[in-house]
């Protein structure tokens, strides 16, 4: 990649897993205006995601980006559990049907810091409430070095048929680096049962940009890649900010890797993973041809909600849990992120909206074009848009710069993502980011695009 273009668009930049971004939501609904767009959408279409948010970590991984709570003392599990269950029974008391459960993900913090047994009340307790269609994709994050074979058991007998496995970098070095006690023994072995168990799809995330990360510990990922071929890769840029996250403070800059040099690590990750017959779909994911999630970008259906890259784009995707975010389309909710915060409010009937947005026409209209080109890597529109939404043509002013650098193509009425403007998808997606313009940040809020 050319210095200069890394030099000119590596700048903070949202990685849009919303439009608009957190940082711009202004006005939450009231949690009656939120329950009756809930069930509003359900009696429209029943179908649902899920994504249940488990905070605690014994131990701080100091790069984590996440809402988590370090914790050894697994008494808060069973309290946690209730609460989580009381906020769905809000919802349930709402729903005008039995919604169709089509996705669930456990995210963290560390789902697996909790006994299968907990698990298990948690999901019966949740699963009670809805169908399950045949064509379902339950997933949790699975932590190497406290995953047992109890958790497989368990969540597949709920219906489990994904695993993402958090190995971040197989070297030593880097999870000393980082303060993450992981064997890579156990990463074999979970990745072993877990195939002996059922699980269709197993997905490692791996970040790039550590502490200390260099080539030579890309190509042993690499190395190990080939060994266990996980049906799905996410190669994560590592996040840095220090500003919201204080155990990143740890590092100092010279430590971690960046411009040219974070960027090589990348680009070999990418190379490497091509060579081994993994797709890249998106931004930060890879998987094999057989895999779901390349057959939806294949077939131009791919869909980008904030778990990420997924192949269904349900009609609500409810959140539960501290930090938890909801998406209703038309308007998004999240949970107060304090676990104690959380649990007082729940305990008192109260679904505990932290922040919110409803979104407008302008809102909805310029997210179609931003997910365009985050899923399908270019996107259109036709002559009467020219009328309707004034922001177009100042979108499309942006983007000439890019055309100049062959990031992009314009023509008439479409544009298309070039292979050299791929790296560079969050800051043309950027382009369309009305909010982002209007009021650009006069703090740091985002992380840097590469
Ligand atoms: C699957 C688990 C989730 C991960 N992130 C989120 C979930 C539910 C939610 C989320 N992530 C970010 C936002 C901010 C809003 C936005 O950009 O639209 C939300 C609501 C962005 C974000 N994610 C991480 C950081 C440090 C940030 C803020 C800074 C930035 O804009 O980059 C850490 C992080 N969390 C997850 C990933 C994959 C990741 C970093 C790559 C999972
Ligand atoms: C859920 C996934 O999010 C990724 N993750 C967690 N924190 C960060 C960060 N600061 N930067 C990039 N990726 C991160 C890890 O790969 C984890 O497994
Ligand atoms: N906490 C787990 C891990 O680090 C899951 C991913 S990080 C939210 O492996
Ligand atoms: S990376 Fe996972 S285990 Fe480590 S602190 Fe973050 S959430 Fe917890």
């Amino acid at each position: 990649m050319k210095l200069s273009l890394l030099e000119k668009y590596d700048k903070p930049t949202p990685r849009y897993t919303s439009y608009p971004t957190v940082p711009y939501w202004d006005i939450a609904p009231t949690q009656e205006t939120w329950l009756g767009e809930v069930s509003r959408r359900i009696s429209q279409n029943r179908e649902i995601s899920l994504y249940i948010h488990l905070p605690f970590c014994e131990q701080l991984c100091t790069y984590c980006g996440c809402n988590k709570r370090i914790t050894v003392n697994h008494g808060v599990e069973i309290p946690y559990i209730e609460s989580l269950l009381r906020e769905w029974e809000i919802y349930v008391e709402q729903f005008p049907e039995r919604p169709i459960l089509k996705e669930l993900h456990l995210g963290g913090g560390t789902p697996t810091f909790f006994s299968p047994e907990n698990l298990d009340r948690l999901l019966r307790g949740i699963c009670r409430e809805v169908e399950i269609p045949e064509d379902h994709a339950f997933g949790f994050e699975a932590h190497p070095n406290n995953t047992t074979e109890g958790h497989l058991r368990v969540l597949r007998q709920n219906g489990f048929n994904r695993i993402s496995i958090g190995v971040q970098d197989f070297s030593p070095v880097i999870m000393t680096a980082i303060n993450r006690r992981q064997d890579e023994a156990d990463i074999y072995n979970l990745t072993r049962r877990a195939r002996e168990i059922g699980y269709e799809s197993i997905n490692y995330d791996f970040v790039y940009g550590l502490p200390f990360q260099r080539l030579q510990h890309i190509h042993y990922n690499l190395q190990k890649l080939e060994e266990l071929m996980p049906d799905r890769v996410a190669y994560y840029s590592y996040a840095h900010v220090p500003w919201k996250q204080a155990c990143q403070r740890r590092f100092t800059e010279a430590d971690i890797p960046q411009g040219v040099d974070k960027r090589a690590l990348y680009e070999v990750a990418s190379e490497g993973l091509a060579e081994l017959g993994y797709r890249g779909i998106g931004i930060d994911h890879f998987a094999l041809p057989s895999d779901s999630l390349w057959k939806s970008a294949e077939s131009g259906t791919l869909h980008r909600n904030f778990m990420g890259y997924t192949p269904y784009s349900t009609n609500v995707l409810i959140g539960l849990g501290a930090s938890a975010i909801s998406d209703g389309w038309n308007t998004f909710v999240q949970n107060a992120p304090k676990v104690e915060d959380y649990q007082n409010a729940v305990s008192q009937g109260i679904i505990p909206i932290y922040r919110g947005h409803m979104l407008t026409d302008d809102d909805i209209y310029l997210r179609h074009h931003i997910l365009n080109l985050m899923c399908r890597f270019g996107t259109s529109w036709d002559k009467t848009e020219w009328d309707h939404h004034p922001q177009l043509s100042t979108a499309l002013g942006r983007l000439r710069a890019m055309e100049h650098d062959h990031l992009v193509s314009l023509n008439g009425n479409s544009i298309r993502v070039l292979p050299n403007g791929l790296p560079f998808i969050r800051n043309i997606a950027q382009c369309f980011d009305a909010r982002f313009w209007q009021n650009r940040p006069t703090e740091a809020v985002f992380s840097k695009s590469l």
